[in-house]
This record gives C-alpha cells, structure tokens and sequence, in this order.
C-alpha cells in the first residue's frame, strides 16, 4: 500500500480481506471549534493502522466519535457493514474495544476481576452486577474465569491475577487495560497512545503485544505520538492536522511527506488545513482594521510561532 489521499471516501477492503471499520465525513464540532473535520478512515481485517498528528489534531475527539463516547456533527461510523449507534457500551458489544489516554483501571480490583469486568458485554450480567459481584455475575464468571486466564497469559500477566491491578508497574498497567479490552472479544481494538510514559523496554514489549493481538484476528487503530513506535508498528498511517485527514499511506510514503513534517514543526504550508480560514479571519481583520497593522510582527508570523 503506498497511496496518498488526502481527500474522498475511505476505500474498500482490498482483495482477500474485509472491511473493519469505515469512518465517512466525520465531524465533531464542539461550539464554534471543529475538532473533526470530514475524516474518512477505514480499517480492514488484519490490518494495524495508526492516527498520528500535532497535539489538538482531533485524534482522540475522533476515537470517541468512533466508539459512541461523542455524537458525530455530521458523518457515520460502520462496524464490518452496519453503523454503529451512538452508545458506547453497544458499541463495544458489537466488536470495538478501547483503552484511553489515561489509565482507567479499577484500582482496588485484583488483575483477573479488571478482566473480568471487560467480559461483561459478552456475558448476561450487566457491568453493575459485575462490580457487585451477585450471585449471577459469579455464576458467568466461572466460564468466563477461563477466557480470562488465556488472556493473562496471552499478556504475560497471569503470575499476578491476584495482585492489586494499583499495584502492578506502569507498563503492566497498560497491559491490563489490552487485556480487560481484549475480553470483550473485539474485532477492532483501539489504542489511545499505549506507550505513552514508558520505558523503551516496554515500548518494545507493547509493539510484540499489539502484533500478537493481530496475529490473533483482531484489527488495530492506533493514536501515538512515538513515531518510531507507529512507523515500525502500523501497515497504514492516517495524519490528523487541525481536525483534518492531511495524509494517509504506508509507513514510508507518510515519513516522506514534507507536509507532515511541516505539521509537526509548525511551518505554514500551502493547502494546510484551516490555512483558508486564517487567511478570511485575517483579511476581514485588515479591512476592518480591527486585526495587527500590516508590517508587524504577527502580521508576517500568522501562526504565532516563537522565533
Ligand atoms: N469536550 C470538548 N469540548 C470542547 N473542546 C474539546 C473537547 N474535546 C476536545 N476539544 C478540543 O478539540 C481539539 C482536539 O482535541 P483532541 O483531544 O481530540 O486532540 P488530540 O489530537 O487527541 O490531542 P493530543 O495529542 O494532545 O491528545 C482541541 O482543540 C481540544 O481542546
């Protein structure tokens, strides 16, 4: 895959392999900011796809367009054929699973009952029955018990199914969020920056874990800021600027593109998305003469950047 695409609808599963996840025209606005503007996005099966972009870009206002968390302004999301609704437990029933940026663990639950928890979309007892740990939760929670071992072990956790899930280090926290994911059985498991805060040792151990949850059949969409971590890890990547889809391709054809690398520093560049807009702002400014005097420093430095 070495397509570049800026614009359109996202395209469909190339031969051999089936649509995952199709995003269309998806925009969040919140107010008068839109955080998402139009992205189009689609993951196939056995694919690992990753969301890069500059701090603000829309990534994660995008993941949870995507998992029910925001009502998309405009726009649908569909899972392997059928559009989503906008409820994020449905969505996770129906095969989408997520962890965030910040860890959300139960703390004082031991590692085995955090994935116990994530079993509940795939059991009859509903989350607070889980929590509370009723007669009916303990009853699904013995065949669950094993689903649940195979993915500690699958994790590398099951040594500390007993343990406090507050008491484990960062890294295995991370793995516990992967894990209590994993047990809903997704066919697309979204990652909100896994590695962030970790060592390059667990960063490594990440990439192996993701590989394997692809191995295993499940689809992957990835936000992360390590572009190392992502150019060795993804089979596709999607650039977020300013809300708006500025590239997608290989691993290669993205790294090459000077346009991201420009995102990245801050360099204005020609087409950049809301670059129109500035430009309107900035002229009705001038001929309002409300906005800088021509000749001075921000006039010439539009973005604001330190020199
Ligand atoms: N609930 C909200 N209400 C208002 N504005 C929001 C809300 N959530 C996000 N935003 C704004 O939307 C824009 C995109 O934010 P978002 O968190 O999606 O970016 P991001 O690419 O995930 O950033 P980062 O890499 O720093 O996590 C930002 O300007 C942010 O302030």
């Amino acid at each position: 895959m070495t397509t570049t695409t800026t614009t359109g609808a996202p395209r469909s599963a190339p031969a051999g392999r089936t649509d995952v996840l199709r995003a269309s025209g998806v925009t969040m606005r919140f107010g008068g900011l839109t955080a998402v503007r139009g992205v189009d996005l689609a993951v196939d099966s056995g694919e690992i796809v990753g969301l890069i972009g500059p701090n603000g870009a829309g990534k994660t206002t995008f993941f949870n367009c995507l998992t029910g968390l925001y009502i998309p302004t405009e726009g649908q999301v569909s899972y392997k054929g059928t559009v989503l609704p906008h409820r994020s437990h449905l969505v996770t029933k129906a095969g989408i699973a997520r962890t965030f940026q910040n860890i959300r663990l139960f703390a004082n639950m031991t590692v085995l009952e955090n994935v116990l928890v994530g079993r509940h979309t795939r059991t009859k007892e509903g989350l607070l029955s889980a929590l509370l740990r009723g007669p009916g939760f303990r009853k699904a929670e013995r065949s669950s018990e094993e689903k649940a071992m195979e993915l500690l072990e699958f994790t590398g956790l099951a040594g500390k199914r007993e343990h406090l899930a507050r008491n484990l280090p960062y890294g295995e926290q991370r793995k516990l969020e992967i894990a209590r994911a994993l047990a809903s059985e997704p066919g697309l498991l979204l990652l909100d920056e896994p590695t962030a805060g970790m060592t390059a040792g667990e960063t490594s151990a990440t990439r192996d874990l993701v590989l394997a949850v692809r191995e295993q059949g499940t689809a992957v969409l990835v936000i992360e800021h390590d572009m190392r971590f992502i150019f060795n890890l993804c089979d596709r990547v999607a650039v977020l600027v300013q809300g708006e889809k500025l590239v997608e391709g290989s691993p290669e054809v993205v790294q090459a593109d000077e346009r991201v690398v420009a995102a990245y520093l801050g360099t204005p560049f020609e087409g950049e998305p809301g670059e129109a807009e500035a430009a309107e702002v900035r002229e009705a400014e001038r001929a309002t003469g409300t906005g800088p005097a021509a000749g001075t420093a921000a006039d010439e430095n539009p973005k604001g950047e330190r020199s």
